[in-house]
């Protein structure tokens, strides 16, 4: 159990962990590029290391330098070899739906499971598109979760999926397969969700082509493909760690932080936004375009915060953020609304839930809706004991409000910060003292 005390100014500056989704991506695409990937600054969170640990179970060769870069050695798209067991996806959405593009069109049989939470998620959403192409995915539990047996088919063929969902997993599933489709697979999603697999595929030399229509929907084609070749990666801090010092820095009085190297890719960069319109200082400031994925230096500063609506097409660039937006509402004055985000009911937890549950223990007014939350801010909030249910997000949101509300606050299961952000609590702490 993590003691979390209402806190002095928060001062300094900090560089956040890699971003998880781009160090997932630069794992998946170095295996199977020709020649070694670089990776600097790679996440080394469970999540990321159940990556790892999935292609070395396929002949990967990864390992970490001393400078702490990780070498992949890649063996082209057709060189995974049959995994000896069941790979092992831990925690973690992005690695199995992602692997599950992959391993449809591999000349092997695989099997894939996670833990308990892992398991629980839907996997039909993938397995339906995947199906459609020419794949054999089956749920063994045949309730449409993990584990799931794929039976490689060595020719898939390109199709046209409109997905239901904006989920960059579904669409990142869908294009790797379409790698190894024999004519152009395309996704249609109804609005612009994070384009981490467009960017990096097209800079390891994939052909790939993304749209958006006037009807606000997106649309991504990638050309069936021979070879990818290894990259130099360069992976910013993670906006989504960035969060909760954002969060601390503008809730906890006389704060300011300066967050170095943040990624404010457009798909992801949505709680910059809505801090803004709810009043927040944040500035700016030497910002880079690093092969398509631009970074900043953000100066956030202490700030009154004002209630705010978040819907629509801005949920995908700020879906993770959804617990640390509605515990900054909770402090702020006035009614903030969340909408559109019953993707947050098939996360690690029902967020909507675990994010009302310990809301209310700390005193907070918030009401659950089916597809977001309804918060009434402006109430002081008071120390509680948290539980976050293994959520990574909700242990690091409810640190964060645990700074700012009077009394203690108790996080339960705090390891499970692991999964996304090792050093969590270290960090958070040294920008106290
Ligand atoms: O593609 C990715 O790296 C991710 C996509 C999002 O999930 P969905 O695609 O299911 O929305 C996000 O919640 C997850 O943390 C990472
Ligand atoms: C939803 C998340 O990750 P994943 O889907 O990869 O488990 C997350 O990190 O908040």
């Amino acid at each position: 159990m993590k003691q979390i005390k209402t806190s002095s100014p928060l001062h300094g500056e900090i560089t956040i962990p890699g971003d998880k989704s781009i160090s997932h991506r630069s794992i998946m695409f170095g295996a199977l590029a020709k020649g070694t990937t670089s990776v600097h600054h790679f996440l080394n969170g469970a999540d990321c290391l159940s990556t790892i640990g999935c292609f070395r179970q396929m002949g990967i060769d990864i390992q970490q330098e001393t400078d702490g870069r990780i070498l992949v050695q890649g063996k082209g798209i057709h060189g995974l070899t049959a995994p000896s067991g069941t790979l092992n996806v831990g925690n973690s959405g992005t690695t199995t739906r992602l692997i599950s593009g992959i391993l449809s069109a591999q000349s092997f049989t695989s099997f894939l499971s996670g833990d308990d939470s892992l398991n629980s998620r839907p996997m039909g959403r993938i397995i339906r598109p995947l199906s459609m192409m020419g794949a054999r995915i089956e749920s063994l539990s045949g309730n449409d979760c993990a584990p799931l047996m794929i039976q490689g088919q060595p020719c898939l063929h390109g199709i046209r999926y409109e997905s239901p969902v904006a989920s960059a997993q579904v669409k990142s599933a869908i294009l790797l397969a379409g790698l190894y489709a024999n004519s152009p697979t395309t996704i249609l999603e109804p609005s612009l969700s994070r384009n981490h697999t467009e960017l990096m595929l097209s800079q390891f030399g994939a052909v790939l082509h993304t749209t958006l229509l006037e009807s606000g929907e997106a649309e991504s084609t990638i050309s069936p493909c021979d070879e990818l070749y290894a990259q130099d990666i360069f992976v910013p801090g993670d906006i989504s760690s960035a969060a909760y010092f954002i969060g601390a820095a503008l809730l906890v009085p006389g704060s300011e932080v300066l967050i170095q190297n943040v990624g404010i890719n457009d798909t992801r960069a949505g709680i910059l936004k809505v801090c803004k319109s709810m009043g927040a200082d944040i500035t700016y400031m030497n910002q880079k375009d690093g092969a398509g994925e631009p970074t900043a230096d953000l100066l956030v500063r202490h700030s009154s915060l004002t209630g705010t609506c978040i819907e629509g097409s801005i949920i995908p660039t700020l879906i993770d953020e959804i617990p640390m937006i509605a515990v900054l509402a909770a402090f702020a004055d006035g009614t903030t609304i969340i909408r559109d985000a019953a993707e947050l009911k098939v996360k690690e937890t029902d967020r909507i839930q675990t994010v009302t549950e310990n809301l209310r223990a700390m005193g907070a007014d918030i009401t659950p809706t089916d597809d977001g939350m309804i918060i009434h801010g402006g109430k002081p909030l008071a120390g509680a004991t948290i539980h976050p249910h293994m959520d990574h997000r909700i242990a690091m949101a409810f640190a964060v409000a645990g700074l700012a509300a009077q009394g203690e606050t108790h996080i339960q299961e705090e390891q499970c910060v692991d999964v996304s952000y090792p050093g969590f609590f270290e960090m958070l702490s040294g920008l106290t003292r």
